[in-house]
């Protein structure tokens, strides 16, 4: 039975129906197509990357005359019929060529094997086993492998040194590209793998053959927007023997495919992420039905060398899905995990005590930045009570009234803000962060602040600025890829389907020392016990192709 009552959208109701009036199907049939139809375009947008339908759907889509079955999927009809799964083309294709594609990269050759000294070198022998060492010799004898883990668990520091590692057996060296789907997950790994380098056990010449800069993965396929292709795909594809992408567990399914796509015969993938964090915004669990798919090709690095303790405690039962023991955590005396006690406006305004102080006293834009990142909010919610907006126009709104910051229109000394739209030409890209200060070099006129990767700073008129937000609080969905000293996590006061452990999890694991959350039992016990469940049909694809004698 089809669910009515979802929340459809108008192009829900109007790709319907344009399908319905172009079957070849009528009365009773075509509407019961038209149900089926918006349901499917409603789990699309739900990130799922197709639905399930019963015999009587798979006869009625069939029907329709709109619809293929997989295996003659080179004809061009929108929807596709999988067992019993029910496509768009498009997502069908993606998920085709990915598994195809990575499957080829499984049987490829294996590249030449390090010597045992080499590796010693790199990950020197321990009574126990050596997880990081494990995970090296999958990536150095793989065309394609995953290295997930949680945070602070070495994943940059194991990578950095597969990639010295390589370079070291390469002749001629290898072209490699770093590369992450955010700028905010890019400047932080670039920021790790240039702290990480001066450590290797290496020579200079090696480690100057370890890239410096880390790059989208927008813009490293060469996006051209509006267009939804690339510039680099199967035809044109990337020149690097290597591709490392970072935060994996942001790529949906169709970057993720066109990515793929773009290698070059022979080059080497490997993904970094954690496989419990938020699936993608777009469709697809790419990462974590990877993982499920390709054990042989993964390795979950499980020791934090970063945080342990409470905090580890805390994530661990979330993600297990133990309500009770995780709001055991937040009940024990600590310093490092807790429940909110006070009032949460005036909490959160007292938490930018240091920031206004310094944004008063002039300090340098470095320092300024610095005290602003130290402490985050991060909501579940945009909208709605207890949501980003809410909370940023009652922070405001308090600040004004303690006359912390001055309220004249909408820009003002001391305001954070997020940019939320892409603008190439200004080199501003969705999440970054910006401070609004007064240019001393201009005469105190006010300009948005950013800092880069490298630590350059660059200012913008805020009226030049693409579309943007205050961002005293910012959505959990939109921290994935950064990090903050301490987090303030709020929950609204009614469950809502975004309330999941992954969301929580993702939020927890922003955290580097504290957490303090503003939730009731109920709303966090519901948020816990809620999972992402995505449909899609990647797992079974690698086992027909594993299971299938002819491949
Ligand atoms: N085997 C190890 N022994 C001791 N310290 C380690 C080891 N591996 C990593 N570390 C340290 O742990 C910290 C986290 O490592 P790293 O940044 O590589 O983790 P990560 O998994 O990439 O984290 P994140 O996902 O948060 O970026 C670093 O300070 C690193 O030096």
């Amino acid at each position: 039975m089809l669910e009515k009552s979802l929340a459809f959208s108008r192009l829900d109701n109007a790709f319907a129906r344009f399908l319905s009036q172009r079957s070849a199907l009528i009365d009773d049939q075509q509407r019961a197509f038209e149900d089926l139809a918006r349901f499917m375009s409603y789990h699309q947008s739900q990130g799922h990357n197709c639905i399930r339908i019963n015999q009587e759907h798979k006869s009625l889509v069939l029907a329709s005359g709109l619809a293929v079955l997989a295996e003659q999927a080179y004809t061009p009809l929108p929807l596709v019929v999988e067992h019993d799964r029910l496509y768009l083309h498009r997502y069908w294709h993606y998920e085709n060529q990915l598994a195809l594609k990575i499957q080829a990269m499984t049987h490829t050759r294996q590249p030449p094997q390090p010597l045992d000294t080499a590796l010693d070198r790199y990950f020197p022998p321990t009574a126990e086993i050596d997880w990081q060492r494990e995970a090296a010799k999958i990536a150095l004898t793989q065309c394609f492998s995953i290295i997930t883990g949680g945070p602070g668990t070495g994943k940059t520091t194991t990578v950095v040194k597969i990639l010295a590692l390589l370079q070291e057996l390469a002749e001629p060296p290898l072209h490699i590209a770093l590369a992450a789907p955010t700028g905010k997950a890019a400047m932080r790994l670039q920021e790790s793998i240039g702290a990480n380098k001066a450590a290797l056990p290496c020579t200079n010449a090696i480690k100057q053959l370890i890239p410096e800069t880390v790059t989208t993965l927008h813009r490293l396929l060469g996006a051209t927007p509006p267009s939804p292709y690339f510039r680099h795909d199967a035809d044109n594809p990337l020149v690097h023997d290597l591709i490392v992408v970072d935060e994996a567990s942001m790529v949906d399914l169709a970057l993720m495919s066109k990515l793929l796509a773009a290698l070059k015969r022979g080059a080497r993938l490997i993904l970094l992420g954690d496989q419990d964090q938020l699936a993608s915004v777009e469709s697809g669990a790419v990462l974590t039905d990877l993982t499920a798919a390709l054990p042989l090709h993964t390795l979950e690095l499980k020791k934090s060398h970063r945080f342990g303790g409470i905090i580890k405690e805390f994530a661990v039962a979330v993600n297990q899905q133990q309500p009770e023991a995780a709001w055991q955590c937040l009940q024990k005396p600590n310093e490092t995990v807790s429940l909110l006690a006070s009032d949460l406006i005036s909490y959160i305004a007292e938490q930018q005590n240091n920031y206004l102080m310094l944004v008063k006293n002039e300090a340098t834009f470095s320092v300024i930045y610095n005290a602003f990142n130290r402490f985050q909010v991060l909501c579940s919610n945009h909208q709605g009570k207890k949501g980003v907006r809410d909370i940023n126009y009652r922070v405001e709104q308090k600040l004004f009234a303690q006359k912390r910051i001055y309220l004249s229109g909408q820009w003002y000394a001391g305001r954070p803000i997020m940019i939320t739209q892409n603008n190439a030409a200004l080199h501003l890209y969705n999440g970054d962060i910006g401070l609004c200060l007064p240019d001393k070099d201009q005469d105190n006129k006010l300009m948005v602040f950013f800092q880069d990767a490298n630590g350059q700073i660059k200012k913008q008129l805020p009226s030049r600025l693409p579309a943007c937000e205050t961002v005293f609080a910012m959505t959990i969905h939109k921290s994935q890829g950064s990090e903050f000293e301490e987090v303030l996590l709020v929950l609204p006061d009614t469950i809502n389907p975004v309330l999941t452990k992954e969301l929580l999890y993702t939020g927890i694991t922003r955290a580097k020392k504290t957490i303090t959350l503003s939730a009731s039992k109920a709303i966090f016990t519901a948020t816990v016990s809620q999972k992402i469940e995505r449909v899609t049909g990647l797992i079974d694809k690698f086992k027909q192709v594993t299971d299938s004698p002819n491949q």
